[in-house]
């Protein structure tokens, strides 16, 4: 069988009677820039704590990098670069205490590494991790996650807390560990990061996942964004959503006949008129996160 940094099939995880997530198949390849994506409480987190085995799944089985999650759970947080949605650390510890006992747990010394990430982040190694900003001790966890450069990135939401200067450059190391072989599999909800930055993408909601493609593919729709100055009743056309008017100017998403929209435009005063493609963050809100359906 052909190797999968990380494929889950039938994946359950319930929380008693509480789903977490319910027969979730994923696949991700070696090499891939995935990005997970799906409103909160859609069962990211879940997932991920699932895969890593840090808990266990309630019916299914996966695997991380050809290894049984629930026989290898160990092996698979060693080589794995994992960064939870939120890190705590002990107080009175300094960064590069936290650094260091991180590397020693996966028995690697892994100053350099450390050294230049730290420079790259602007992360003070000489700080108590109590004294740090949300977005600082964000950076420690990212620091620990990428030091030992790992085959497999974990990133379970990275950039909450991160200034856009640094998410820039967050980005920017994940491209280059990538580009060296490191397969990124981040979970967001932040679309236009995913679109700028993933070659494939998955879309969870409640628990199961509704769509996987590219992400070139996933933002392909029929649907355009049709804005212009002008008046039109919103039921002159049929497969109209997210309609607004706000004055003078009438904005749709229209999914229907392309002479149909047309011939209706045709027939009225319009001014400024622009058609568009949507983005992706337009796309999954109206095409998936509503019937699960793609248009
Ligand atoms: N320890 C727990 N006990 C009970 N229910 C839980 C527990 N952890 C998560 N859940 C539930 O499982 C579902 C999925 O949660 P999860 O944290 O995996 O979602 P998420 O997609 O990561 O969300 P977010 O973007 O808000 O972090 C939610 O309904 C949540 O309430």
């Amino acid at each position: 069988m052909e190797s999968k940094a990380i494929i889950a099939e039938n994946l359950t995880k319930f929380y008693g009677k509480a789903r977490g997530i319910d027969g979730l198949d994923l696949e991700v390849a070696p090499g891939d820039f995935f990005g997970f994506i799906g409103p909160n409480g859609a069962g990211k987190s879940t997932t991920i704590r699932t895969l890593l085995g840090l808990i266990s799944p309630t019916s299914g089985k996966a695997q991380v990098l050809d290894l049984d999650i629930e026989k290898n759970s160990r092996e698979i947080l060693r080589r794995v670069g994992y960064l939870p949605s939120g890190s705590s650390f002990y107080n009175g510890m300094r960064v590069r205490d936290i650094l260091k006992l991180s590397a020693d747990l996966r028995r690697k010394n892994c100053d350099a590494a450390a050294a230049e990430l730290c420079e790259r982040l602007q992360l003070d190694r000489s700080r108590k991790v109590e004294d740090l900003s949300f977005g600082n001790r964000k950076k420690v966890g990212i620091v620990c996650a990428l030091q030992h450069d790992p085959e497999l990135l974990i990133l379970d939401e990275p950039t909450g807390g991160l200034d856009p200067l640094m998410q820039h450059e967050f980005f920017s190391i994940l491209q280059e560990r990538n580009q060296k072989g490191t397969t990124v599999f981040l979970s967001s909800h932040i679309l236009s990061e995913i679109q700028r930055y993933c070659s494939r993408a998955a879309v969870i909601r409640e628990g199961k996942i509704i769509a996987c493609d590219s992400v070139d593919r996933l933002a392909k729709t029929g649907a355009r964004r049709v804005t212009f100055r002008g008046t039109l009743q919103p039921d002159a056309l049929p497969d109209v959503r997210d309609w607004t008017e706000t004055d003078g100017t009438v904005s749709f998403l229209y999914n229907g006949e392309t002479n149909r929209l047309v011939r209706t435009l045709a027939g009225l005063d319009v001014h400024e008129l622009t058609i568009a493609e949507p983005d992706l963050e337009e796309i999954v809100i109206h095409f998936y996160q509503k019937g699960g359906e793609q248009a």
